[in-house]
């Protein structure tokens, strides 16, 4: 049967629209994805229409695409099936929406926006437009992800009651970001939490919440702690500390918690040496054994799985990326996947859950004191940022 293609409009020109495109260029037969095809018809930098132009030149792009020098021109285009938003946390509202009311799909970007009230008007708007939108977690999407939520639901560790998940970068973040990159300037609400913070909540919820049937999710209760960065204020380290119900009490007739540990920090490192010398940044601890996961959480490559002292043996799987791409593609052929099929959000990663991980990010922020400027948590629309 003929491939179902999906015409992608990009906005914005970056580091990660880069790199989403050429993966979106890889021929999805390298990953037995046979039944998608992706076409990237047209760009659109903020910047200027040559920025956009050099962007399709670079990535070696012949077919037909169209560049543009604003964003407004690319939500018009009728070529244009979906739209990747890649640009900064602090544009998303205001980017998706312009998107969702020209009548567009959308794919954009983590941290969906910079607070929950802001996911849900345009959770609202896609709806009531009868349109598809889903926030960019690539790693959800690696089959690596889809194996581990699969052993869980079938028992293979037990009841997982804790999980630990760390992404940090050991960087010298004066020397590395400075004041101004969007890793650490509030004005583009940047900081560890919605950059990298959000990857270790997503093995959290990916492993105590997502596996559960849906009607039994329930929104944990969240402590933290969190230290500013001293020349932005935006943060520098964040830990998390996460409640879940557990929907069978294990031992008794207590009620049962699960507990998930969140930690995000751009200046120690989860991974000191770059050769996992310091574990696994991952531990999903079951009362039957363990899984645990290898590689940077947002891009893992391998995991292990640990069964109780004589239960069984430790077994490994190596996770590879066909076609050398980054692992991006397998997100895109799940946007391709919900369009052909008519479905408006993405089962896994349900826009529920967005509003959830959301809403911890802002109780994790009202804990911390950490407030970005006035017009970037605004949910008017629109607004020139
Ligand atoms: N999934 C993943 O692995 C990753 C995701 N990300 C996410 O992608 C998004 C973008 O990150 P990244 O590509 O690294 O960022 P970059 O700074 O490299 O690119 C952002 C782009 O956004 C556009 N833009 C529009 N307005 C502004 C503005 N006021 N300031 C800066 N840029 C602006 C620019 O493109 P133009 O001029 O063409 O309009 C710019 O090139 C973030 O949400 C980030 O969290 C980032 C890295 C990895
Ligand atoms: O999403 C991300 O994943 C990879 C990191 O390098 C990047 O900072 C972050 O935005």
């Amino acid at each position: 049967m003929a491939p179902h293609i999906v015409r992608w409009g990009i906005m914005a020109t970056g580091w990660i629209a880069e790199t989403f495109t050429n993966d979106l260029l890889i021929d999805p037969n390298v990953r037995d994805a046979s039944d998608v095809a992706h076409q990237v018809v047209a760009v659109a930098s903020s910047s200027s229409k040559e920025k956009a132009e050099q962007f399709i030149s670079a990535r070696g792009i012949t077919t037909p695409c169209s560049a543009y020098g604003d964003y407004e021109t690319l939500v018009a285009d009728p070529n244009v099936d979906v739209i990747y938003v890649a640009t900064p946390h602090s544009h998303h509202y205001q980017n998706v929406r312009l998107a969702l009311e020209a009548g567009k799909n959308v794919l954009c970007e983590k941290a969906f926006t910079v607070n929950a009230a802001q996911t849900k008007i345009l959770i609202e708007i896609a709806r009531k437009k009868n349109l598809f939108l889903m926030e960019a977690v690539w790693t959800r999407y690696f089959p690596l992800s889809i194996q581990i939520r699969e052993l869980i639901q079938k028992g293979e560790i037990g009841e997982v009651l804790r999980v630990v998940a760390d992404t940090s970068f050991g960087d010298d973040v004066e020397t590395k970001w400075g004041t101004t990159h969007r890793m650490v300037n509030p004005n583009l609400a940047g900081g560890a939490l919605l950059d990298l913070g959000i990857y270790s909540l997503t093995w959290v919820f990916q492993t105590l919440y997502h596996t559960l049937p849906r009607d039994q999710r329930k929104p944990p209760t969240v402590t933290s702690q969190m230290t500013p960065y001293h020349l932005t204020g935006a943060d520098e380290s964040t830990t998390m500390l996460l409640s879940f119900p557990t929907s069978t009490p294990s031992n008794g007739p207590h009620p049962q918690q699960s507990h998930g540990v969140a930690l995000t920090n751009i200046r120690v490192s989860a991974d000191p040496d770059e050769k996992g010398s310091a574990g696994p940044p991952i531990r999903i601890q079951g009362t039957k054994g363990e899984i645990q996961v290898y590689g940077q959480p947002f891009r893992p490559e391998s995991y292990r799985i640990i069964p109780k002292k004589g239960a069984g043996e430790i077994r490994e799987v190596q996770c590879p990326f066909p076609g050398n791409g980054k692992g991006m593609y397998w997100e895109a052929d799940e946007v391709a996947r919900c369009l052909r099929d008519g479905k408006l959000e993405s089962e896994g990663l349900p826009l529920e859950e967005s509003i959830v991980i959301m809403e911890v990010m802002d109780e994790v922020r009202k804990q911390g004191g950490l407030t970005y400027p006035q017009n970037i948590e605004s949910t008017e629309y629109p607004l020139q940022l």
